[in-house]
């Protein structure tokens, strides 16, 4: 399985993000890079005038205006905090057409059922989690169908997903369990690599080159994972020599309860998931 993805032949849509933030940034900086969509195809608005000067530097169409963004695009990507979704929606509902928009949200939670309450009959819906690797064409999501999808649309969103990362399909129900995994993983990947760096620091390497060391290693691990096709544990256990160091390691990771931790922290993101979906119908 590739861990990044590949260049891929320039889509024939307008492709619109509502909410230029952090995770539209990441997914319309693969879109370019990949050669998936020209700059000039993609629209996004936001509210923030400061966002609005970061993505005229990538080099796409920018607005306040959620509506244009809308009536200038084939397929829009709900980027905004998932307190503000159903409001977003109100507010674009009637410049939508059915029968040619196809919405995809990428808010933690929000289930796809509030969506298609707020949009008109009959609108095409596709529920995503993606990560923020798709910066760096290395990132991981998951698509759910909609119930007004049909199965071009499912096509459509992950062609374009795998341009920047590698992309599955779920039911609904298990999103927020890949929110908790994926969707905010990264975050957890960074703090390991930030304190295996302190550690690296501790024992007495520059920064520099402990915090490249601890980098290349999860990066490294993440590739054994996936292209051995080895369960993690085997990969493990081939590090680990008799009455060496890393089972030394080992012991204090598993003292402190390092894989409960991680398990509790992906648990905590899902159910968080699942409030933000019932707070914001
Ligand atoms: N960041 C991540 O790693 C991931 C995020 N997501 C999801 O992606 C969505 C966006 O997250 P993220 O990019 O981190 O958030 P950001 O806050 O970085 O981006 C959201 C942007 O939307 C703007 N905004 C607020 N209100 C409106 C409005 N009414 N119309 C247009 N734009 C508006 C915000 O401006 P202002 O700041 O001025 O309010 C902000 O610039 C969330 O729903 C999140 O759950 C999913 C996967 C990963
Ligand atoms: O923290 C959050 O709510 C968002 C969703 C997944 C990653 N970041």
């Amino acid at each position: 399985m590739a861990l990044s993805a590949n260049f891929q032949k320039e889509i024939n849509k307008t492709v619109g993000f509502i909410g230029g933030g952090r995770m539209a940034q990441a997914m319309t900086n693969g879109f370019i890079s990949s050669g998936l969509v020209q700059a000039k195809n993609i629209y996004v608005s936001d509210s923030s005038e400061q966002m609005l000067e970061v993505l005229e530097g990538i080099g796409v169409n920018t607005t306040k205006d959620n509506k244009s963004v809308v009536e200038k695009s084939d397929l829009i990507v709900i980027a905004v905090k998932p307190n503000i979704v159903s409001c977003v929606l109100k507010e674009v509902a009637p410049v939508v057409i059915p029968e040619k928009h196809l919405f995809v949200s990428i808010a933690a939670g929000i289930t796809i059922r509030s969506i298609e309450l707020n949009l008109p009959p009959g609108t095409h819906v596709v529920r995503v989690m993606p990560n923020t690797p798709a910066l760096v064409q290395a990132g991981a999501s998951v698509v759910a169908s909609g119930s007004n999808a049909v199965p071009e649309d499912l096509v459509l969103v992950q062609a374009m997903l795998r341009t920047v990362g590698i992309c599955d399909e779920c039911p609904e129900y298990l999103l927020d369990a890949v929110t908790g995994v994926s969707g905010s993983g990264p975050a957890y990947a960074f703090a390991a690599i930030e304190a295996l760096s302190d550690g690296g620091v501790k024992m007495g390497l520059p920064r520099e080159l402990s915090t490249k060391l601890a980098a290349q290693t999860l990066l490294g691990a993440a590739k054994m994972v996936l292209e051995t096709g080895k369960h993690p544990g085997q990969l493990k256990d081939e590090v680990c020599s008799p009455a060496g160091t890393t089972i030394a390691a080992m012991h204090v990771l598993e003292q402190n309860g390092f894989r409960g931790l991680w398990m509790d922290a992906v648990e905590a993101a899902t159910l968080r998931a699942k409030e933000l979906g019932s707070i914001n119908q």
